[in-house]
């Protein structure tokens, strides 16, 4: 199958289709990470978004049912270098091209990811197109390209979420049943709302893991319908598109700060945090998207390796006084972390749940258990 990748700046890569054929606009990023691609396929937070992985071999272990991150693909292309004849791993039940093709999703391989690469770095950010097919033109990708919306200013929250609140645990059947240790007495353990905005299922799996019972919300849930759940702790998840479009996530967020809950915002849930309290973001260049980033904290002085998939950031020059930088990315200085001066409420830009990526910040989960505890331990003292 035929198959271009043309760049909103003219730039035209000719490839070999895999796949679904047809035709996919979005913001194409570069990702790091050597390993992973099933987990970044089905991450939420890629929506709006062509994905073009740095690492040259992509599919070797085919897919499987354990490693998916959200439901379905999220992205809406993926671009490679190479992809193997055929997967070898125990755990593959399928390789990618039937995968992409299940979802209608497609594929272009052969691209000199490297020099596309270079070119994301150079020229930062834009839309793009790939079109697969039996007869493509380079004119038709190029023009879908430029005409595609810009995801800053976009809402893509609503494509991705729950529609009704459920509860993730391992007793009530959760879609990982018998995956993690069973977790028993229910009564003791921690409960936790996640507003939904594209969560990654490894942040319901390491609340469970740490003993947390997980019920999880649409974004538009009110903060009073998540206080009438009497959680320990709120989680704000990951999720796609622009957070300063979100203003009734940060008006809700704002109200659960008010209601005195532990919060913990992740990634997007971040950013929500900066901008219910006052700050600002930005866009970034070209963004951050890979398992290898080095990132500080400023509290310990240990480096964590992390994952990470951002394209806005908080801009550190606008924290409100009641915010403190926990973190910082060791790549480019950008806020990595912050935490509330006098409140069990605070954020981390990048992945501490991997999936895929090192463990490292896995610890910021423990953080906030211990933040659930010290907060219930003083409230009925
Ligand atoms: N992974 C995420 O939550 C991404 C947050 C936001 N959509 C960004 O690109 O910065």
């Amino acid at each position: 199958m035929q198959a271009v990748l043309a760049l909103a700046d003219g730039s035209i890569f000719r490839g070999k289709g895999f796949g679904a054929a047809g035709l996919a606009v979005g913001e194409i990023c570069f990702n790091t990470a050597m390993s992973g691609y099933q987990e970044i396929l089905s991450d939420p937070s890629y929506r709006g978004q062509i994905v073009t992985l740095t690492y040259p071999h992509i599919g070797n272990t085919g897919v499987n049912a354990e490693d998916m991150e959200g439901a379905k693909i999220f992205c809406s292309a993926l671009v490679v270098r190479n992809l193997p004849r055929t997967p070898s791993s125990w755990r593959s039940t399928q390789d990618l091209p039937t995968f992409l093709q299940t979802h209608q999703i497609p594929g272009i391989a052969g691209i000199d990811t490297r020099a596309l690469t270079r070119r994301l770095r150079d020229s930062g950010a834009q839309n793009a197109a790939v079109l697969t097919g039996a007869e493509i033109s380079d004119d038709t990708a190029l023009s879908a390209a430029r005409a595609c919306p810009d995801l800053p200013g976009r809402d893509l929250v609503q494509d991705v979420v729950c529609r009704e609140a459920y509860t993730w645990d391992l007793a009530s059947g959760a879609p990982d049943q018998g995956y993690r240790a069973q977790a028993t007495v229910q009564a003791a353990l921690r409960h936790v709302v996640v507003y939904d905005f594209g969560s990654k299922r490894n942040i319901l799996r390491l609340l469970t893991d740490r003993a947390c019972r997980v019920t999880v919300v649409p974004p538009r849930t009110t903060a009073a319908e998540v206080a009438d759940l009497r959680p320990d702790g709120v989680l704000f998840s990951n999720g796609p598109g622009d957070p300063a479009v979100l203003d009734y996530a940060q008006e809700a967020m704002r109200q659960i700060i008010a209601a005195d809950i532990p919060i913990f915002g992740l990634c997007l849930g971040h950013q929500l945090l900066g901008l219910a309290l006052g700050a600002k973001t930005i866009k970034m260049k070209f963004g951050h998207h890979g398992a290898n980033h080095p990132v500080k904290d400023l509290r310990s002085g240990r480096v964590l390796i992390t994952s990470q998939n951002h394209g806005f950031a908080v801009d550190v020059d606008t924290l409100p006084a009641c915010l403190t930088t926990t973190h910082i990315s060791l790549f480019d200085g950008s806020l990595q972390g912050m935490a509330h001066r006098d409140l069990p409420v605070f954020s981390f830009q990048g992945h501490p749940e991997a999936g895929p990526g090192p463990h490292d910040a896995g610890v910021i989960f423990d953080d906030f258990t211990h933040a659930m505890h010290r907060h219930r331990e003083r409230r009925h003292a």
